[in-house]
């Protein structure tokens, strides 16, 4: 079943020229697919369309069948929780112990403190940062703090992890290890869309898109999952 779809979705920015033109691509439930492509090609812009961060100056956009770029405020709650999404201009509050960062999205939706804490403990085991609940987030390494915000986008249980070049300035291992608790959570059947320059993780990648001036120039996938005709 698709979980997010793009039928034909062009978006032109005010005034500047098109971010993305007519872009059509499915992914399933529980794949793990990459966007590739140069600065400008327009990755962020289609990862917030599926948030409806952006929306669609033509085309659609649907995730899990809901047609979102043409959703209220009052719906976008609801799309919300269903997406864990890391994206570039999200950064950690650095007054804020990583415990307490974990726990904001929660407690920002009215969830019982303790019930909150719990559940971001949970998170940070998921991601290997449990030990760093009571640091502050400046005391980590870049690639933990992404971590960490890993924990922060998934505290809240998405069916989709949107992840905007999540291993961008970290060194190898520290980017190895980000991708890893990605594809944690792609074998727990979660679905996730990844923009990434890094060819070294392309070239380990099972489903690749690649983008260039807005326009999907090539897409292919390693090993086609076959539908099951019953
Ligand atoms: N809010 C905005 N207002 C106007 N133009 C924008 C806005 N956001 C992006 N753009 C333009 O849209 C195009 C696509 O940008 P986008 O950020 O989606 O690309 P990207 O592939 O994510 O790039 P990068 O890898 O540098 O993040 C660029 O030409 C950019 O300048």
């Amino acid at each position: 079943m698709a979980m997010i779809e793009f039928h034909d979705v062009s978006k032109l920015y005010p005034g500047g020229s098109a971010a993305l033109s007519d872009v059509s691509l499915s992914i399933a439930s529980g794949e793990l697919v990459f966007l590739a492509g140069p600065s400008g090609a327009g990755k962020s812009t289609l990862l917030k369309m599926i948030a409806a961060i952006e929306r669609p100056s033509t085309g659609r956009v649907l995730v899990n069948g809901q047609d979102v770029g043409g959703i209220k405020p009052r719906g976008l709650p609801y799309l919300r929780r269903k997406l864990g999404l890391i994206l570039q201009e999200q950064r950690l509050l650095m007054d804020r112990k990583v415990l307490a960062n974990v726990m904001l999205p929660l407690v920002v939706t009215g969830a019982a403190v303790e019930h909150a804490e719990k559940r971001a403990r949970a998170a940070l085991e998921k991601v290997g940062m449990l030990s760093k609940a009571g640091s502050m987030p400046q005391t980590l390494s870049g690639g933990e703090q992404q971590r960490v915000a890993i924990a922060r986008a998934i505290v809240h249980r998405p069916q989709v992890i949107i992840a905007d070049e999540p291993t961008a300035n970290l060194d190898r291992d520290s980017a190895n290890l980000v991708l890893s608790t990605l594809e944690a959570f792609h074998s727990a059947g979660v679905t996730c869309v990844v923009s990434t320059h890094d060819e070294y993780f392309l070239d380990r990648a099972d489903r690749v898109i690649y983008l260039s001036q807005g326009r999907v120039t090539e897409a292919w996938q390693r090993n086609p999952v076959v539908e099951d005709a019953a």
